[in-house]
């Protein structure tokens, strides 16, 4: 493939701009290629190389590269009536009415720009809503850029995972590993008078992807009620994904505090938002104490996408698709690993999927299921399933992102360059776009 476009401008992206892109994620070894548009489920580079994709833009974009025509025509009207005004419109009153409807837990809901900003505002509100200073979060989570949540370590030799976060504010964050319900029972009971919030991804989604074992969430939220915590489930991958509109948490039917959301919810525009009981959320200012506020916030252009969007989802058969999708690739990912490579394992759930390249001396190779794990169960090799952020951790990370992408990347396919971020089917992808991309990964591990 030729990549002379995409060469010369991430040189001139270098002069300007750090390390040549605006997310640490894209900066792809040796360089990224430039997106110039994309097609359906397709994308297409600068020098007019096509890509089928699976990264979607890492998670918004639930019907690929061309909008719904319904989704279009709300996102055209939307902008040439004005971009934004700084003062309310109907438009994010009919979203968030639609989000109350849907969510079990949401009842009342502020949007913001990013889920970065989400989980911003809900870890603040946690802690002005309960008068606590701590958070628990899960090893291998991710909540976006923020200072809070930017940790790494045990609970009790925790330190910032960035530079330029004091080590101050990382006191303040537990980590504790995902799955495993007597860690998390002792860091409640030690801190308990100061814990505001337990805050996990219902399926830890950056990680590898990671499904909770067998009532795991419901034992996390007892655990919560029982020392006045709230319970934040950070669904800005999984929100309107898994599980279809009533998100992972309908999935699983636990109730959630509060929700932040991101990704899906906007359309394809920047977007975040914050919701859950009202009580809680009504502490946001200015009708409570818990200050809030962002120029962009509610975005016109972005609230229709979001809404033409979840409309769109829940009239058309959407999540059937994608499901549907992400069951093929999965079960023919492993069907192709089964003689080829069995130390491996293909992990997701709905239309998340993602192979993690455990150790090829892992010993597990039974066909019971014994971690109780909620993976998709179709999987037959369910007791090698990652449990925790450190069962990924320890997989070839190396192979996936200086072997197994190139390669791929050479047959036309866009899968995310490291081998932790999830992947997604799309409205777009067709059963004959998945068998194309089974073949090339069946070239791969022969
Ligand atoms: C679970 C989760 N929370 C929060 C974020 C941050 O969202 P954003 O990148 O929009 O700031 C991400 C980003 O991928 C995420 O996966
Ligand atoms: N799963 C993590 C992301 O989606 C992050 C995307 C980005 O920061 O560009």
């Amino acid at each position: 493939m030729n990549h002379k476009r995409s060469r010369a401008l991430y040189d001139r992206a270098l002069s300007v701009i750090p390390g040549g892109v605006n997310s640490s994620v894209r900066a792809i070894r040796p360089y990224p290629f430039f997106i110039e548009r994309g097609d359906g489920a397709h994308v297409i580079d600068a020098d007019g190389n096509r890509y089928l994709d699976y990264v979607m833009g890492y998670g918004p974009l639930l019907f690929g590269h061309d909008l719904p025509e319904p989704v279009r025509a709300a996102v055209q009207s939307a902008a040439s009536d004005g971009p934004m005004y700084g003062a309310p419109t109907e438009v994010e009153v009919d979203l968030a009415e639609f989000v109350t409807r849907h969510v079990p837990s949401v009842e009342m809901i502020r949007f913001v720009n990013s889920g970065t900003e989400a989980t911003v505002s809900a870890v603040r509100l946690a802690r002005g809503y309960t008068g606590r200073n701590k958070i628990v979060v899960m090893e291998g989570g991710y909540h976006g850029a923020q200072e809070s949540t930017l940790v790494e370590g045990s609970h009790d030799a925790q330190r910032p995972s960035s530079s330029g976060i004091p080590q101050a504010f990382a006191r303040h964050t537990l980590p504790v590993p995902f799955n495993d319900e007597e860690a998390l029972r002792a860091v409640l009971a030690e801190h308990r008078d100061d814990i505001a919030a337990v805050l996990v991804e219902p399926i830890l989604g950056n990680t590898g992807i990671v499904a909770p074992v067998d009532d795991y969430h419901q034992t996390v939220r007892e655990l919560c009620d029982e020392i006045g915590a709230l319970l934040i489930f950070d669904e800005v991958i999984t929100g309107f994904r898994v599980g279809g509109l009533q998100c992972a948490q309908g999935k699983f039917g636990i109730m959630p505090d509060l929700t932040t959301f991101g990704k899906i919810i906007g359309g394809g525009f920047p977007v975040g938002a914050v919701g859950g009981r009202t009580e809680i959320v009504e502490e946001f200012t200015p009708a409570g104490e818990v200050f809030q506020s962002g120029t962009f916030s509610g975005h016109p252009v972005t609230m229709a996408a979001g809404l033409a969007t979840l409309q769109f989802a829940a009239e058309n058969d959407v999540y059937d698709h994608v499901n549907a999708l992400g069951d093929q690739i999965r079960s023919g990912m492993r069907d192709i690993l089964a003689d080829r490579a069995p130390e491996y394992t293909v992990v997701g759930t709905d239309s998340m999927f993602k192979t993690i390249f455990t150790r090829a001396d892992s010993e597990i190779q039974s066909d019971d299921c014994e971690t109780g794990c909620q993976q998709d169960r179709s999987c037959t090799r369910f007791s090698d399933c990652p449990k925790n952020g450190s069962d990924v951790q320890c997989a070839e990370t190396d192979r996936w992102e200086r072997l197994f992408w190139p390669a791929m990347k050479e047959q036309g396919i866009f899968l995310t360059a490291n081998q932790f971020e999830s992947q997604f089917v799309s409205y777009a992808h067709t059963e004959t776009d998945i068998e194309e991309t089974l073949e090339a990964y069946k070239m791969f591990f022969e």
